[in-house]
């Protein structure tokens, strides 16, 4: 399933590039030649009948147009902007184009489609095989037009959108106004016309087939050359077809007459030694004269230096005349076939600068030589030489003017991106983490263990004040006051124990009987406490307390509805023997780890290192930790990570005011059991308030 989306994936990006591509390049090559695709227009209308009912203007929008919508479309492809769109697009594009160069391919009405304008020639049946697999390809994206990867984020698309149409319409206008940046007809600059005219020896030529009719007694037949008949036969007919192409030289169909057609000064022209100037006009009728006075100063310019200066178009006479009327044009006017002059340059009229028959300079109309009866001979002026890299600086002006900017826009917007998405990822491991902390929010305790201290007065004097202290400021953390058994009923009358539990420090291992002097769990639970405290080392050292008596212990103040504050804790001796991990996980299994689940979840654990206890040294913070996290990690081990992650582990042991932040703030101790520090409110209050 994986591999097939990653197979998919990589198909659809291959399918991509390849048609971004395709677009980007076909777009541009008709962008940067306005009018070589306004030609190609006129040509599909003349095909059609149209062409008398669309005006140049309509035309050259249309062309201006056509170029651009494919280079935006193939750049927003390429940097996956609006999929969806582009996608739709590119289909309703390609269902057009395709049919139509089947037709093309089929009647072959146009023998170049235009696809890469002048650029790359096809065959009609070649231009129909690649729309074929550019059609399947733009189905592929349109089906899964969100398996491209953006290369730029949503918020900046529009810098990239705008800056394509930008530099498309750009390009396109400075085509229109001087001359296509890229020539790549057979006139450009350094060819020679004569040399592009040439057949190269051994060249294939193409191959003709001759049919005779000839008649018999009334019957007729077709023979070739091979079988030719007698005289017996009379001849009717004769065919010839063309049955194989042969070499097309890339200039075929380039010849200057004069204007009555009496002379073909062609050779004169290219075999000229030296520069000669041609004006070109395809019609005079559709030429601009806003530049006439510039044309008129080149045409003295070349008189005054002796070069010759022709002005090439395949206009009427009349339109020519008009042309004399309105520019006061002095030069000479000669014919040459319309599509070649629309062929040798982009601009109507355009010149070019021929020497020793080699095109050494070509310009627009509106970017005119500026040569007139001062300048120096054409050898001392920039003119006169051939321009050296000018395809290469063209190429790096493309560079630093779109793709570099483009290239630095998506850099900066991928780093941005990408800091994004750490600080994102940061973020969310952060919340994932406070989750997680809340999740495992065990509950906060503090509890005071008054031991065998204060009598009745003084029991229910301290209750009082803590319970009004701690009724006033909630605390941070559940709170329990463990007392003696006789203090129990009466501080359990008024205290509030929705802010401060109540519990007994020992209950009996017995369920009731003659058991002189004993307490039983139910006995405790009736005077209103909701805790008991067992296996305190002082109990299990003074008074034996084993593991199998607080085993019961616990069993009874469990079935009596009592919450248990289970105490573990090494002696020094087991400390020094670093047998403190030993200790607590067997003083766990001998008394608790026989409960189930549910019963294990009433258990407090509260970790009392016996040489801590009373004697003001209290075991570090690190230490405490790690002992805590052993005992989480063996609870973990027993019932699982999340009744281990849910269980409250109490530290008890010299905790007071000054350490209890230090010892609160690892994140396996979950409060303290206090015993001295418990028997004054400012003492006990000092230790609650370290959860603040
Ligand atoms: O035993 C204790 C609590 O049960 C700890 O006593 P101290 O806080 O007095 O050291």
């Amino acid at each position: 399933m994986v591999s097939r989306k990653i197979t998919i994936g990589i198909l659809v990006n291959l399918c991509r590039f390849v048609v971004a591509l395709t677009f980007i390049f076909s777009g541009y090559v008709k962008a940067i030649d306005p009018l070589g695709t306004l030609y190609k227009l006129q040509d599909y209308l003349e095909v059609v009948h149209l062409s008398a009912y669309v005006s140049d203007y309509i035309t050259l929008a249309v062309s201006v147009l056509l170029g651009g919508i494919e280079f935006c479309l193939g750049v927003l492809l390429l940097f996956a902007i609006r999929r969806r769109l582009v996608t739709r697009l590119l289909l309703f594009f390609m269902a057009v184009m395709t049919p139509l160069t089947l037709w093309l391919a089929l009647d072959n009405p146009i023998e170049d489609c235009g696809c890469f304008g002048d650029a790359v020639k096809l065959t009609n049946w070649e231009t129909f095989g690649k729309n074929v697999v550019l059609l399947a390809a733009t189905v592929l994206l349109f089906m899964r037009p969100l398996a491209m990867p953006r290369f730029i984020s949503r918020s900046n698309q529009w810098i990239v959108v705008n800056y394509t149409m930008l530099f498309i319409l750009v390009s396109s206008s400075m085509s229109l106004y001087t001359l296509p940046p890229f020539d790549f007809r057979p006139y450009h600059i350094g060819a020679n016309i004569r040399k592009g005219m040439e057949i190269p020896e051994g060249a294939k030529q193409p191959q003709f087939e001759t049919t005779f009719i000839l008649e018999k007694d009334g019957q007729r037949r077709e023979f070739t050359l091979d079988d030719y008949p007698d005289s017996t036969w009379t001849f009717i007919d004769s065919k010839t077809v063309q049955t194989e192409a042969g070499y097309v030289p890339p200039i075929h169909d380039f010849s200057i007459q004069t204007t009555d057609g009496s002379e073909d000064i062609t050779d004169s022209v290219l075999n000229h030694k030296g520069y000669s100037f041609v004006l070109v006009s395809p019609h005079f009728e559709t030429a601009s004269d806003a530049n006439f006075g510039e044309i008129d100063a080149i045409y003295e310019y070349s008189l005054d230096h002796g070069y010759p200066f022709y002005a090439l178009t395949a206009s009427t006479d009349e339109a020519i005349n008009h042309w004399r009327d309105i520019t006061g044009a002095e030069y000479n006017f000669f014919l040459t076939d319309e599509t070649t002059l629309k062929t040798v340059i982009r601009s109507n009229p355009g010149l070019l600068l021929l020497k020793d028959g080699t095109v050494i300079g070509k310009w627009s109309h509106n970017d005119l030589p500026g040569l007139d009866y001062k300048s120096p001979r054409l050898e001392d002026t920039e003119y006169g030489r051939m321009p050296e890299h000018s395809v290469t600086s063209k190429i790096s002006q493309i560079l630093l003017w779109y793709i570099l900017p483009l290239m630095l826009l998506t850099f900066a917007d991928r780093t941005w991106k990408f800091s994004q998405w750490i600080r994102k990822k940061e973020h969310s491991n952060r919340i994932y983490k406070l989750l997680k902390r809340k999740k495992n929010m065990r509950k906060k305790i503090v509890a005071g263990n008054w031991k065998m201290n204060m009598n009745l007065q003084d029991g229910i004097a301290l209750a009082k004040e803590l319970n009004e202290t701690l009724t006033n400021e909630k605390p941070n953390c559940g709170v329990i006051i463990c007392t003696p058994f006789i203090h129990l009923a009466s501080i359990a009358q008024f205290l509030n124990q929705d802010v401060i539990g109540l519990g007994a420090e020992n209950c009996a291992d017995k369920e009731k009987g003659a058991y002189t002097g004993e307490v039983s769990a139910e006995m405790v639970k009736s005077t209103g406490a909701q805790y008991v405290i067992l296996g305190h080392s002082e109990r299990r050292g003074y008074y034996a307390e084993t593991p199998e008596i607080l085993k019961e212990k616990v069993l009874l103040a469990l079935k009596n509805g009592l919450k248990v504050i289970f105490c573990i804790g090494e002696s020094l001796e087991e400390r020094e023997a670093g047998k403190q991990n030993e200790v607590v996980k067997a003083e766990l299994e001998g008394s608790v780890f026989n409960l189930t689940e549910e019963e294990f979840k009433n258990i407090i654990i509260a970790y009392e290192p016996i040489w801590a206890i009373g004697t003001g040294k209290t075991a570090t913070a690190d230490q405490a930790e790690e002992i805590h996290a052993y005992i989480r990690s063996i609870i973990a081990e027993k019932y699982g990570q999340a009744v281990a992650d849910d269980t409250t582990i109490l530290y008890g042991g010299s905790c007071k005011a000054s350490n209890a932040p230090e010892l609160f703030a690892k994140p396996d101790i979950d409060g303290g059991l206090i015993g001295g520090a418990s028997l004054k409110a400012a003492d006990f209050m000092g230790i609650i308030n370290a959860w603040k």
